[in-house]
């Protein structure tokens, strides 16, 4: 029986990158200490935000060998990514995760030959799960990206009858609501867009979400708050984070992964280096628009 541990505000890391491309892996320690010093419980390496389907798979062990080595240590949960390429990588990358020991894997559907049916997606990561049967596996539902979406209840009723590992999804709040009669004791559903507080409110405190790097502080108080009985604490906690989030894609209209990276080396004083191609780097009006934006929500 596999136990799962990963709960609570979880970061998904930024890949920090050098102005040549390559990665910068000397950012990791400074960046786990600041994640662990500002009350983040957990790391999710390579997925949305941390750019891996613009890594290559070497750069994707490299990765997450360094943040086992300097999160672990610090008391973080390890979960990687291990999806968004071809089958045989999807393996290796899950083999890697099984050999580090990662708390958790998420998995995204094949991306090109997309499943058709719960049966299909089920089957599909169930091959995931062969290659590393101790490592928990958490579904990757990001419908707006892969294009892959179908009737949650039948795929979760698939997913726990075919996968032995399966412990949970990365989903936004609608999908918990319809599994919420259904989802086991040990499994999770991690919130993965920034309205956390309405989430936390229903119940549903564990997230991954980008904003979890920027404000990690904000979204435990938010959390806290919700959790404690609170709501109204915690909802009048939200329009900040929104105007954040605003300020930083500047009302949506920046692309939001590269926006974000930007924004975490303003607010944090760590710098994560440009975005991996074919991701566009901002350019410097934009720049220095997000700073000015900020600035205005900090005075
Ligand atoms: C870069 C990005 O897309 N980030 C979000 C989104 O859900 C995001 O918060 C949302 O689209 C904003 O409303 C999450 O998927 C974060 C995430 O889980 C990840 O980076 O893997």
């Amino acid at each position: 029986m596999v136990n799962f541990k990963v709960k609570g505000i979880i970061a998904p890391v930024f890949t920090p990158v050098k102005e040549d491309g390559q990665l910068d892996l000397l950012v990791v320690p400074a960046y786990a200490k600041y994640l662990h010093d500002n009350g983040v419980d957990g790391i999710l390496i390579g997925g949305t935000s941390g750019e891996s389907m613009c890594l290559s798979v070497e750069e994707r062990k490299s990765l997450l060998e360094a943040w086992v080595k300097h999160a672990r240590p610090l008391g973080l949960t390890v979960m990687t990514q291990v999806s968004g390429t071809v089958l045989p990588d999807v393996i290796t990358l899950a083999k890697h995760a099984e050999s580090l020991s990662a708390d958790g894997m998420l998995c995204l559907p094949e991306l090109y030959f997309k499943p058709r049916t719960p049966t299909q997606l089920a089957e599909y990561l169930l091959e995931v799960s062969n290659a590393a049967p101790n490592v928990p596996l958490v579904y990757y539902h990001f419908p707006a990206m892969t294009g892959v979406n179908m009737n949650m209840t039948e795929l979760y009723r698939e997913l726990i009858s075919k996968v032995p590992n399966f412990k949970g999804l990365k989903a936004d709040l609608s999908v918990a609501v319809q599994l919420d009669d259904l989802l086991l004791p040990d499994h999770k559903i991690f919130i993965a867009n920034h309205f956390l507080t309405t989430s936390a409110v229903l119940g549903y405190d564990s997230s991954i979400a980008t904003v979890n790097n920027l404000f990690p502080r904000l979204v435990r108080e938010l959390v806290e708050s919700a959790t404690k009985n609170a709501p109204k604490i915690a909802m009048s906690k939200q329009p900040k984070l929104n105007a954040l989030v605003a300020a930083i894609t500047h009302e949506g209209k920046y692309d939001f992964g590269p926006s974000m990276k930007y924004a975490m080396g303003v607010v944090t004083g760590i710098n994560m280096g440009p975005p991996r191609r074919p991701l566009q780097k901002l350019d410097s009006k934009q720049m220095d628009q997000i700073k000015l934006s900020l600035d205005k929500i900090n005075k």
